[in-house]
């Protein structure tokens, strides 16, 4: 496991070798502790694994990473810089694909790239050049001029991915990228993501699908909050004696719950 709580000296974007490190990182809204003190790091050209149950801090923690909410408390680094006071530089160099993909249903394939490519303030050839690239990595040739509201699913979420690698981010975050896709649509993206990653780029996934946690350098669950696993899938599956990520998952957070439980009748009875 890999936790850090002391100091650190940061390096810059371009040298550094941890895509994201954040240290005590917390998030309160209210009463609430969404996100409780957690530290972890991702080394650049990994593919993290982000895993919890609905509600258990993931978008919270995405968000703080992307500079678009301030923490509680903690630190953190992102490409070398700095999540509160550096976020207009994360902001442009991530790449962010969100469930419900945020694309334009009544524009053309190619209309709605160039839609992002506007946003990422690409014009003429460079716009074009990209155009072509993700075009083509993204497996959407003979579709330019479909509807994005009449693609499959597959296709849908390939255009959503490439048009948030417009403007070739160092870091993809990926917020359940594959919900609701289906399986031959699911492979094909996931060779794209470690086609991307064999290249250098650092890309943050979160899934419900263990067979897609499996294929993770790294992984963390975060359960109410809490960092409560982090290692490569084999390391977790060792730690807690599992055959499988999907056993280590329900039986992290079936203990969790169970112990909650416990606590609750100690204390009542
Ligand atoms: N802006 C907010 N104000 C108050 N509470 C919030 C806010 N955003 C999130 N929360 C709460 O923080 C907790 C963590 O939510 P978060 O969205 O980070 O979980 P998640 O793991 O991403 O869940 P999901 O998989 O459903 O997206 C939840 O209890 C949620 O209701």
């Amino acid at each position: 496991m890999t936790v850090t709580k002391k100091a650190h000296v940061w390096i810059g974007v371009g040298k550094m070798e941890k895509a994201i490190e954040v240290i005590n990182l917390t998030k309160k809204f209210g009463s609430l502790t969404a996100v409780n003190n957690i530290s972890f790091q991702v080394q650049r050209g990994q593919i993290f694994g982000f895993l919890g149950a609905n509600g258990s801090g993931k978008s919270t923690t995405i968000r703080m990473l992307c500079g678009i909410l301030t923490p509680s408390s903690g630190e953190g680094r992102v490409l070398g810089f700095d999540i509160v006071r550096e976020a207009e530089q994360i902001k442009q160099n991530i790449g962010y694909m969100s469930q419900k993909f945020s694309l334009y249903e009544d524009l053309t394939v190619e209309e709605n790239i160039a839609f992002y490519a506007g946003i990422y303030g690409l014009s003429g050839t460079t716009a074009e050049k990209r155009k072509k690239e993700i075009i083509e990595l993204a497996n959407l040739r003979g579709r330019e001029k479909h509807l994005a509201g009449n693609l499959s699913g597959g296709w849908k979420q390939r255009l959503a991915l490439g048009c948030a690698l417009l403007h070739n981010p160092s870091l993809l975050f990926l917020d359940e990228p594959t919900a609701g896709v289906d399986p031959v649509s699911r492979r094909i993206f996931w060779e794209i993501i470690k086609d991307l990653a064999g290249k250098g780029m650092t890309i943050l996934v979160t899934t419900h699908y263990m067979d897609e946690a499996e294929l993770c350098d790294t992984v963390g669950l975060i359960h109410f909050g809490n960092l409560v696993a982090f290692g490569t899938p084999e390391e977790l599956k060792q730690k807690f004696g599992q055959e499988s990520l999907e056993g280590v998952f329900i039986s992290f957070v079936g203990k969790e719950e169970l112990e909650a439980v416990q606590r609750r009748f100690r204390r009542e009875g």
